[in-house]
């Protein structure tokens, strides 16, 4: 990995290009050199290595990552920022911006039948249907590196039978080994947001902990709708008690267990005891 390319502040080029920050893509900027450094050296791409990027906004991360060897197709939804990204970035033939939706793109599609790195610093409002995309298409990917609100960074790495470990952090650990990279304060960014931020990075499984089903996500989504009830309770509200009963007994799991201390193993089981005739 080659070194990271000079540093310029965001700020900077906002003002050269005449551009103020959008709340409606909302737009806060890196402008931490040791943020953007944590996440190229968290990426670590290899000389040449594509990384899809989603979100560059101005450009910050991906000339680090450019800088760092990496080919980049960054893929952002602002077309004031994709101008700005041609003019700063577009004479290095090693980069490619595509208008588009980060939470809709086909990273199969871009994929090409190879698996690829993606780093993205996008919009909290939309970390739910980027993360489903990742899931969907995990078989796709290296590795990703992402930023997200502290909470969900929380979320995504908990354990069974704690306050943070829900649908989420089960169907994103049953495809990812997840590992947390950086602590993000909000003063990282222009304008600071609301909210801390953390960086983590997704590691797609050889073997997923569970595959997931349509009886998987009845389990999973019934386990944690209603987390004070016992098993028998919740699941028998989901698929009737008598198959309930039936598949926690098939799975050796204790009906009176809650939902939640579950490992994502244990809730495959009852998922795969569910859709037994
Ligand atoms: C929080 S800013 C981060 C920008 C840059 N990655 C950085 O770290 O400075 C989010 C970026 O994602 C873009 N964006 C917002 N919604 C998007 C979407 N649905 N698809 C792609 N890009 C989006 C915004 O225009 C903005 O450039």
């Amino acid at each position: 990995m080659s070194s990271a390319p000079e540093w310029e502040d965001p700020r900077k080029v906002l003002a050269r290009h005449g551009l103020a920050p959008k709340k409606a893509f909302s737009q806060n900027f890196l402008v931490s050199r040791h943020v953007v450094d944590g996440i190229v050296r968290a990426i670590a791409p290899r000389d040449g290595e594509r990384v899809i990027e989603l979100g560059p906004g101005l450009g910050t991360l991906t000339g680090a990552l450019l800088g760092a060897g990496a080919r980049v197709v960054a893929i952002e939804k602002d077309r004031e920022m994709i101008a700005v990204l041609r003019a700063e970035l577009g004479s290095n033939e090693r980069f490619e911006v595509i208008e588009g939706d980060a939470a809709a793109v086909d990273l199969a599609t871009l994929a090409g039948g190879e698996r690829i790195a993606l780093a993205g610093n996008l919009p909290y409002a939309i970390t739910g249907g980027i993360v489903r995309n990742l899931c969907e298409h995990a078989a796709s990917l290296s590795r990703a590196v992402i930023m997200v609100q502290k909470e969900v960074r929380d979320r995504l790495i908990a354990k069974p039978d704690t306050n943070d470990y829900g649908a989420l952090t089960v169907f994103v650990q049953a495809r990812f080994d997840v590992k947390p990279v950086l602590k993000v304060p909000a003063g990282s960014f222009h304008p600071p947001p609301k909210v801390e931020s953390a960086v983590v990075m997704l590691v797609p499984r050889d073997v997923p902990r569970a595959e997931e089903t349509d009886a998987f996500r009845t389990v999973v989504r019934a386990a944690f709708q209603a987390r004070r009830k016992t098993l028998r309770n919740a699941l028998g509200q989901a698929v009737g008690v008598e198959r309930a009963e039936r598949a926690l007994a098939a799975a050796g799991i204790d009906p009176k267990r809650r939902g939640e201390t579950l490992s994502i193993e244990e809730l495959a089981k009852v998922g795969e005891a569910i859709e037994a005739p």
